[in-house]
């Protein structure tokens, strides 16, 4: 019944031992707030002065009183727990995300990514707040309720202990039905925030190609089934609901009937019998709280294990560290022997044996077509990806080490994607995200040498206008600017990784990005992919990479001369080209 995932929680076993002792002495106030109650009855039915009855009255608003504190301690307690395991979480996964890198994103999806972290989370906090305290409430409660009623009258505790399997029975059965249904309805929660997510990505292109209209049916019908699958587990919920209460009135009734017998036989007092009916509610009262909260804990559950699985997998870490690497530098060196990756065990390689050496500051261009391996190359190039185990894959400095996924060697790395992402702030955040301490003059000089001066002079609030999610539209190749600017900000990061960075721009913007580019090349090692042929100029060295293998390697001139791949990629190129 408890979700083992629970226990590996820090914090919750003192947790559950401090509830366990506030629900011992809840059952103690519930019997005597019953007790009291009743005598107060009795005396009442017996017509007696007022004088005595303020005691019984009085002692029962006392436990009445103690019973609620303890219940809003718990919730306290139980509150400010899920609090902080969810905020714990919350730290968790976006480093667990950060580590797995732009790979996970794109296998999970970047919108279920998101609402995972957002909603999902809350849910799991609901979920917490709920679960712990409805698990040992039902797991203590009823148990010493019953145990008092069995001490005062043993028939109506054994009527009341029959029928507790029943009603645990039909919540069990119902319990699983919406357990199916509701791992559904997260099921169609994760696609519907991926398509939106997705949607909304391609608005530009779906209303370029007059589709956004059709494209808007498909994210009805996704929210259709999202809507019915909610449907189908609220269902589920009130019908349980209703069992549970009809259930529950059922044996209370049979307990009241039965007490009312023996009352006119005489065989049991008008006090027992009136503490014991004063019970019966209370006695079932944490098992219908469990069964009407179960279902609005669902999700959280499922947010749980979700998150849970995200903390579990694996994320690159090299066994043998860099310790020799201090900087890159014009004298150091890259080599690859070997080098292999696939994205899973039965999938074809994505990189294959590759061997090449980098030096110094070298310009590296990486032409192939798409699907070649280019991405996957820069990744593992920058130890977001771990290669296939070969000894000594990659040699850093005379240093053969597994992998790259260490920070001795990513703090030198700066990665330019094709999109890349500006925050919601002002220029000079987004530009100094990466190193927030940065002064004023180092700002200016990464802007300068980025090309965004007078851009940035132009701005009515300067370096603090506010750009990115609810701030000034910036164009693409701006975007690619603010990058660069980051990029050249930190001077420790001597290497520059490039991703297609100019693929989605115009050719004039990309020529006004390009001298920009190409004068922060100097002092930096620059690894470019590009399918841009115009772009090898600017290099000093060239790949040629198909099907994850490099099948042609040389300086721009080297390759020109012989008739290998590079001629039949360019001639494909450029006939591409034409065709558009
Ligand atoms: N996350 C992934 N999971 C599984 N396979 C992947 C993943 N990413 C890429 N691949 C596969 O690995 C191979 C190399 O892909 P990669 O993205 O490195 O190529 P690329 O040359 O950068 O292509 P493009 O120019 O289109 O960006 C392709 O066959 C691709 O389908």
């Amino acid at each position: 019944m408890f979700d083992q995932q629970l226990l590996s929680i820090p914090g919750i076993k003192p947790l559950i031992g401090k509830l366990s002792g506030l629900a011992v002495l809840q059952a103690l106030a519930i019997v005597l707030e019953a007790v009291f109650l009743a005598r107060a009855l009795v005396l009442v039915w017996q017509r007696t002065k007022i004088a005595d009855l303020i005691w019984p009255v009085l002692s029962f608003f006392v436990f009445f009183a103690f019973r609620y504190l303890i219940t809003r301690i718990e919730n306290q307690m139980t509150e400010t727990f899920a609090a902080r395991a969810v905020a714990r979480l919350k730290s968790q996964l976006l480093h667990q995300e950060f580590r797995l890198g732009p790979r996970m994103v794109r296998e999970i999806g970047s919108g279920h990514v998101v609402t995972l972290a957002l909603e999902g989370l809350d849910q799991v906090q609901n979920y917490l707040n709920l679960i712990v305290i409805k698990t040992i409430n039902l797991a203590i409660l009823p148990w010493l309720i019953v145990a008092y009623i069995f001490y005062v009258n043993w028939l109506s505790g054994i009527i009341l202990l029959v029928m507790f399997p029943v009603i645990i029975l039909f919540m069990v059965i119902l319990g699983l039905s919406a357990k199916a249904k509701s791992d559904r309805q997260y099921a169609e929660f994760k696609q519907m925030a991926n398509v939106f997510v997705d949607s909304i990505r391609g608005l530009k292109t779906l209303k370029l190609f007059g589709l956004s209209k059709q494209y808007g049916s498909n994210i009805y019908r996704v929210s259709e089934n999202y809507r019915k699958s909610t449907m189908s587990v609220l269902k589920v919920a009130l019908l349980s609901t209703f069992a549970l209460d009809f259930f529950t009135t059922i044996s209370i009734a049979i307990v009241a009937v039965l007490l009312g017998q023996a009352l006119i036989s005489g065989t049991i007092g008008l006090l027992p019998a009136l503490t014991i009916l004063i019970l019966c509610p209370d006695y079932f009262l944490p098992v219908r709280d469990y069964g009407d909260d179960y279902h609005a804990t669902l999700d959280g559950k499922n947010a749980l294990t979700e998150v849970n699985a995200i903390l579990a997998l694996p994320t690159p870490h090299s066994q043998i560290s860099l310790t020799k690497f201090t900087n890159w530098t014009a004298t150091s060196t890259l080599t690859t022997r070997d080098l292999s990756f696939r994205y899973t065990p039965d999938a074809a390689p994505a990189l294959a044996h590759l061997n090449l050496t980098i030096h110094g500051y070298q310009n590296v261009g990486i032409i192939g077509k798409s699907g070649a391996g280019k991405s996957t190359l820069l990744n593992v190039l920058g130890g977001w990806l771990e290669p296939t185990k070969t000894p000594a894959a990659l040699v850093v400095d005379g240093q053969a080490v597994d992998s790259l996924a260490q920070a001795t060697w990513q703090k030198h790395i700066s990665y330019i994607p094709q999109h890349p992402y500006l925050f919601a702030g002002t220029v000079a955040e987004n530009v100094a995200f990466y190193k927030p301490d940065a002064s004023e003059a180092e700002l200016q000089r990464a802007l300068q040498q980025a090309g965004l001066d007078q851009f940035v002079d132009s701005l009515p609030a300067g370096l603090a206008t506010r750009i990115g999610e609810g701030g000034r539209g910036i164009s693409g190749g701006q975007a690619q600017r603010i990058a660069l600017a980051r990029a050249l900000l930190d001077q420790e990061r001597t290497i520059l990784l490039f991703d297609e960075p100019t693929a989605h721009l115009d050719l004039e913007t990309e020529y006004e990005l390009k001298q920009t580019m190409v004068s922060a090349f100097h002092h930096h090692l620059v690894l470019f992919s590009t399918h841009r042929l115009h772009w090898l100029s600017a290099m000093d060295y060239v790949l040629v990479m198909d099907q994850g293998q490099i099948v042609d390697q040389g300086t721009p001139a080297e390759l020109q001369q012989h008739q290998g791949d590079y001629h039949a990629l360019v001639n494909e190129i450029r006939g591409e080209h034409n065709v558009d």
